[in-house]
């Protein structure tokens, strides 16, 4: 399991350390350091390993040269090595942004060990107080320094441009919001000039977390600069993992600086915490708090229910299947086909008698008929619900509603029945009239996320949750009482205490019926872990974020780089499983 730490913990983690004398800035610099020298070095002469430059104008480098502005002069120095070898990385270029605190600290005292293996070190300082200590060691080490304020922002990107890497260090996790001026125009001008210089732009590394982005919520609220690396200290930030921050932090190397093992989840158990349904009863002090996770094939294994040899069919778990129309009849084929292939003891369909049919053909060990059940898939491919249009014509409304009634237990005002988990996508999620149980695992995209926020008095729509998607899974989970699954390239889920932001699944995934497999694969995993699942309020989202695993590695394997049909992913999952479940 990847664990990202919020801000605060990272804080907490860090005074005894820091009061102990552990020397925490030094392990966190010589690492980034070597994270750069590594690249810089693996750099053929003259390009970059994966972005070579189309044109690398040759010419007099007259290395260290500053011009008028203080920056190295853009006109006279020309990019990259004009001689050395692959792995020297002596008169390559670094442009160091520094921020005021600790950040700028690290990447100062980075610029120190990139400046003595002879490499051309420039600190743009983006305040006018920075980290006292590094920025001596910087000068000393022979780096040059040049104030923001001193330098015009176009010199300053110009001089970007032409280095060979590029260090993001103007705020850590001490940022409260939107980068801010001057900070903020610097980066704004900066990625502004990354877009258009598409393939020719040096290697950029964020310090810590890419300057701007919210460390414990992944919002991007104003300009950041993407980067190709983040290296980061003592432990993962929710941000990192998080969408939309995480599209834009590249690859994440975590540096161990001396923090302890993560500990156990009763610090955060207040995000457990859940309030009455009703349009203002959510507690928002809980939003925005506590621990992100990612799952790891490791993990998933752990909780995949394999039969034994007393096992049958019912004791493996029966999976109930309504969805599918006339109208949507595919739905229905590739929500079974996910149960079946992930591994069900049996699944049942219900449904228009046309639609059976169609399931039966394409699965033919599907029983078409009601019966036992111990999960429930309810609605992919079923309509919304409108009151006003009276009885569905297929009769699926009525049937969700019947399922609904036995996923809480409450059968009518006086009679109670056993408690059921249950998916609850697409068309279910217009008939939610109760407040539900975390064993009840909704999986909205985006914008049903917002169709089912607004009916609950939230003003939001597709783009709002889109920005702040785990700000809204967890306002969902605390509103309804359900697990929240929010589909996307990034899958967010959040239950009661937990949050996981899984990215297992290659872009092809977005494709007509992928969330229809998905359904099915985790009706699956709630049917053959049911009892424990109505006992332990935990365990659904820690199943649903194991399901998007298994699918976004189905789906990569159906695609093998390429476009990948929703029914390709459901028939990759047993290979998936096999592979994980023998590892
Ligand atoms: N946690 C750890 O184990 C370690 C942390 N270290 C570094 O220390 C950093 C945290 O340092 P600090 O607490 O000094 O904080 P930061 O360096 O993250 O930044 C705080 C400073 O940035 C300014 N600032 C905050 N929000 C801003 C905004 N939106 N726009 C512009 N300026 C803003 C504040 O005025 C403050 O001066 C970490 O990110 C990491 O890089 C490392 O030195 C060592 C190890
Ligand atoms: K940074």
């Amino acid at each position: 399991m990847k664990d990202a730490w919020s801000a605060d913990e990272v804080r907490k983690a860090e005074e005894p350390l820091i009061a102990a004398g552990e020397p925490l800035m030094a392990r966190a610099a010589y690492a980034l350091a070597q994270a750069v020298l590594r690249e810089v070095a693996a750099r053929p002469v003259g390009g970059h390993p994966t972005r070579r430059r189309a044109v690398r104008p040759s010419g007099v480098r007259l290395r260290g040269s500053l011009g008028s502005d203080g920056l190295p002069g853009t006109a006279r120095v020309r990019p990259g090595r004009s001689a050395g070898t692959r792995g020297d990385v002596r008169g390559a270029r670094a442009l160091l942004l520094v921020g005021p605190g600790n950040n700028g600290g690290d990447t100062l005292f980075a610029g120190v060990h990139l400046a003595r293996r002879g490499m051309t070190v420039t600190a743009v300082l983006a305040s006018s107080r920075v980290h006292d200590e590094g920025l001596a060691a910087f000068e000393a080490a022979g780096g040059h320094v040049v104030k923001l304020a001193d330098a015009r922002v176009p010199s300053v990107v110009q001089s970007a441009r032409m280095s060979d890497v590029l260090l993001d260090g103007l705020v850590g996790v001490g940022a409260r919001g939107a980068l801010r001026p001057p900070a903020g125009g610097l980066v704004r001008a900066l990625a502004d000039a990354r877009e258009a210089a598409g393939e020719r732009w040096p290697y950029t590394v964020a310090v810590d977390i890419p300057s701007g982005i919210g460390v414990d919520d992944g919002v991007v609220g104003g300009p950041v600069l993407p980067a190709d690396r983040t290296v980061t200290f003592g432990a993962l930030k929710p941000g990192l993992l998080l969408p939309p921050a995480a599209l834009i932090a590249g690859e994440i190397e975590l540096v161990d600086v001396g923090f302890p093992t993560p500990s156990g989840s009763d610090q955060w158990a207040s995000a457990a915490q859940r309030v009455a349904l009703g349009r203002h009863s959510m507690g928002s002090t809980d939003i925005g708090s506590g621990r992100v996770q990612r799952m790891e094939p490791g993990d998933v294994a752990a909780l995949w229910p394999t039969p034994g040899a007393r096992d049958h069919k019912y004791t493996r778990g029966v999976v109930g299947v309504i969805a599918g129309t006339s109208t949507y009849p595919g739905a229905a084929v590739l929500a079974t086909s996910g149960a079946v292939r992930a591994g069900a003891g049996m699944v049942r369909y219900l449904g228009p008698e046309a639609v059976g049919t169609r399931v039966l053909l394409a699965r033919p060990e599907v029983v078409v008929a009601g019966g036992r059940v111990q999960a429930w898939v309810l609605g992919p491919g079923v309509t919304p619900f409108d009151p006003e249009e009276g009885p569905d014509a297929d009769g699926q409304a009525r049937r969700i509603f019947g399922a609904l009634a036995a996923v809480t237990g409450v059968l009518s005002e006086d009679v109670t029945g056993g408690k059921m988990p249950a998916v609850i996508d697409a068309g279910a999620l217009t008939m939610l009239e109760h407040r539900l149980p975390a064993w009840a695992v909704l999986t909205p995209h985006a914008g049903e996320l917002a169709e089912l926020l607004q009916g609950l008095g939230h003003e939001v729509d597709r783009a709002d949750v889109e920005a702040r998607p785990l700000h809204w899974v967890r306002t969902a989970h605390q509103a309804t009482g359900a697990t929240v699954l929010l589909k996307g390239a990034i899958t967010v889920v959040a239950g009661p205490g937990a949050a996981y932001a899984q990215a297992d699944a290659p872009a092809w995934t977005a494709t007509a019926g992928a969330g229809d497999v998905l359904a099915g694969i985790l009706g699956t995993l709630l049917a053959g872990r049911s009892a424990e699942v109505v006992q332990d309020e935990t365990l659904a989202a820690r199943l649903a974020a194991a399901a998007v695993l298994v699918h976004g590695r189905a789906a990569a394997r159906a695609s093998a780089g390429g476009p990948v049909a929703a029914l390709e992913i459901a028939h990759a999952v047993p290979a998936v499983l096999a592979e994980l479940l023998s590892d």
